[in-house]
C-alpha cells in the first residue's frame, strides 16, 4: 500500500474547511499509486481525491496542475485540480503540498482487451493534439544520462550477463539518437494503474506528475509495452491497435515509423531500469508496492529479437 503519510479527521476536517466541497463524512487510504499519498475523500458535496505529494515541490507541481487544467479544458477525462476560497488548486496539508481532484468514474484493468488498447492509442493522440501549441518547461528526468547514473547506482545488484545487456542496450540507444524525432508533451507513464474504464469505455488518464516535453512516440512505447504485453509477452496485434487506433488521429511521420523498434526498446530499457532501482533501494513506507523489474527485461528481449531479425529479413532480402 503506498500511503507514506497518514492523515488524520480532525486535519482531514480543517483542511477542506479551505474549501467550498462539503463536509467530510468518511476517508480511506487508497492502496494503489507508487509516488504519492492518495485518500479518497466522501463529503456531502461528492467523492474526490486528496493527493499528498512527497517528492514534488510546490513550484514543480504548477507546471503539472496547469497542464491538467489544460487538459481537462480540452475534454480529456482528467483529474481537474479543484481551486480553494482563494482559487489556489495547490495547498499544504501537514507541510506536504497537497491537492484535491474530483474522483473519476471506473476502475483499472488487470488484462485490457484490443478494444481497450484501441482507446489507449486514441487517448494518447488526443493528448498530444491538444497539447501541440503548449509549452510545458518540463525535461525528462528519464534520459539516457539518467539510465547511466542508474545503472552505476544498481550495477553491485546486477549479474553480469544483466549488466552487459543494459550496457549494449545503452550503446545502442545512444547510436539511434531520436533528436529528430516530433516533441511535445507526454504523459510518460500511461500504464494500466494510471488508466480508468468504465466498461470499454476510458473514463480517467490518472498521474500525470511524470509529464514532460519530450519525443511524442516514445510517449506511444511506454503506454504499448504495458497495455500490449501479456505479463511480458508482446501481443503483436494488440501493439498493432493500439498504433492504428493512434495514427487515425495523428499519423506517423516516416522518420518515426523507422524508429518505432528503437523506441520500444528505449522504452522497456527504462522501467527494467526503474523497477531495478525501486528494488535494490525499497522507498520507506506503509507496505509499498513492488513491480516487477523481470517483465521489462523479458518485452526488452522480445523487442531486441525482432530489430534482429527484421535487419536479418533485410540483409538477405
Ligand atoms: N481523480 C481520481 N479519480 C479516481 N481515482 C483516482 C484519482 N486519482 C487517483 N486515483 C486512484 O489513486 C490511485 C493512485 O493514483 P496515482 O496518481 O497513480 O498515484 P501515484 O502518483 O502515487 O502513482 C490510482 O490508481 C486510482 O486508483
Ligand atoms: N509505471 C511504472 C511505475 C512508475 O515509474 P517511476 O519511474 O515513477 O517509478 C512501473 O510500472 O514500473
Amino acid at each position: 500500500m503506498s500511503v507514506f503519510t497518514r492523515i488524520t479527521r480532525p486535519q482531514l476536517d480543517q483542511f477542506f474547511s479551505a474549501y467550498s466541497l462539503g463536509e467530510v463524512v468518511s476517508f480511506e487510504g487508497i492502496t494503489d499509486g507508487i509516488d504519492n499519498t492518495n485518500y479518497s475523500v466522501a463529503t456531502t458535496q461528492g467523492r474526490f481525491i486528496l493527493t499528498l505529494f512527497e517528492s514534488l515541490a510546490a513550484d514543480e507541481l504548477a507546471h503539472f496542475l496547469k497542464l491538467l487544467l489544460h487538459l481537462g479544458k480540452n475534454s480529456l477525462p482528467c483529474p481537474c485540480p479543484q481551486r480553494d476560497r482563494q482559487g489556489n488548486p495547490l495547498r499544504q496539508f501537514n507541510g506536504k503540498p497537497a491537492a484535491v481532484f474530483r474522483l473519476l468514474p471506473g476502475s483499472s484493468t488487470a488484462s485490457p482487451s484490443i478494444l481497450q488498447c484501441q482507446e489507449i492509442g486514441l487517448q494518447l493522440a488526443s493528448l498530444h493534439r491538444c497539447t501541440q501549441d503548449y509549452v510545458f518547461p518540463v525535461k525528462s528526468g528519464n534520459d539516457i544520462s539518467w539510465c547511466k547514473t542508474v545503472l552505476n547506482r544498481i550495477s553491485v545488484y546486477l549479474s553480469a550477463a544483466d549488466r552487459g545487456l543494459i550496457d549494449d542496450e545503452l550503446a545502442f540507444q545512444t547510436e539511434n539518437s531520436r533528436v529528430n524525432l516530433p516533441r511535445g508533451v507526454i504523459h510518460a507513464d500511461l500504464f494500466r494503474d494510471n488508466v480508468l474504464f468504465a466498461d470499454d469505455r476510458l473514463s480517467g488518464l490518472l498521474d500525470f506528475y511524470s509529464a514532460c516535453t519530450d519525443t511524442l512516440l516514445l510517449d506511444v512505447a511506454i503506454a504499448a509495452n504495458d497495455w500490449c504485453c501479456d505479463n511480458g509477452t508482446v501481443n503483436n496485434e494488440k501493439f498493432a491497435a493500439l498504433l492504428a487506433a493512434y495514427e487515425t488521429l495523428r499519423p506517423l511521420e516516416p522518420l518515426e515509423k523507422q524508429h518505432w523498434p528503437i523506441l520500444l526498446r528505449a522504452a522497456a530499457l527504462r522501467f527494467w531500469l526503474s523497477r531495478l532501482e525501486h528494488q535494490c533501494y525499497p522507498r520507506p513506507g506503509e507496505i509499498t508496492q513492488q513491480k516487477d523489474p523481470l517483465v521489462f527485461r523479458r518485452i526488452l528481449l522480445q523487442h531486441r529479437q525482432q530489430t534482429y531479425l527484421s535487419l536479418n529479413l533485410r540483409s538477405t532480402a
